[in-house]
């Protein structure tokens, strides 16, 4: 059977427990959402293709469980990572305060280059927010990565940050392959070059 997808990208979520991780990818996987909190054991993960800039990526997102007794197996799905996402809960200042945390399990863990971006969920409740998003925006900043607010019970910006960071991983991988062959042409230019000097009847 024919690959219904030109790229396969593996993501995963980080962040606390019951910041809206397991909400996030459902909401963007199957488009709901369900109030009832089911905290995740152990990895989980769903599928969804989408489009980024005319290709088709199929998108493999890992679920993590955010409660320290699940560590030692949720950092080694770190490794094959190309996206990893860390979630804070606007209305939890503990959350935001441990991405530091999660930064460091990601450069503990994760392999090196791997495209990172910070969410701040439950953006739909303002009126319990402890988080500025200004604070989340600066923290993002600092790191050199994409932030969004969202909201995985609203379907705010949900959609709009997992295709962000799947065309921020593509134009990486793009990047990587323009780089030999641009090598590879130069090179054959100066070789035709060069003969062209030696047999001044080498048409170019
Ligand atoms: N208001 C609001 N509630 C949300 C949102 N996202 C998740 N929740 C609620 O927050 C609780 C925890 O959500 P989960 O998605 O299970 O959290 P988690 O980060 O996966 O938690 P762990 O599996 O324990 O790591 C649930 O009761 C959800 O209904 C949101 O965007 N807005």
């Amino acid at each position: 059977m024919a690959k219904k997808y030109d790229f396969l990208y593996k993501l995963l979520l980080i962040g606390d427990s019951g910041v809206g991780k397991t909400c996030l990818i459902i909401r963007f996987a199957e488009d709901n959402f369900n109030s009832t909190y089911i905290s995740t054991i152990g990895i989980d993960f769903k599928v969804k293709t989408i489009d980024v800039d005319g290709r088709k990526v199929k998108l493999q997102v890992w679920d993590t469980a955010g409660q320290e007794r699940f560590k030692t197996i949720t950092t080694a799905y770190y490794r094959g990572a190309m996206g990893i996402i860390l979630v804070y809960d606007i209305t939890d200042e503990k959350s935001f305060e441990n991405i530091q945390n999660w930064m460091k399990s990601i450069k503990e863990n994760a392999s090196a280059g791997v495209s990172r971006m910070l969410l701040g969920n439950k953006c739909d409740i303002e009126a319990k927010r402890k988080v500025p998003k200004e604070t989340g925006e600066k923290l993002a900043k600092d790191h050199g990565i994409r932030f969004f607010e969202t909201s995985a019970k609203s379907s705010i910006n949900v959609d709009e940050s997992f295709l962000a960071l799947a065309s921020d991983i593509l134009q990486k991988s793009s990047k990587k392959t323009v780089r030999p062959s641009l090598l590879f042409h130069v090179v054959c230019h100066y070789v035709i070059t060069e003969c062209s000097k030696c047999f001044s009847n080498v048409v170019l």
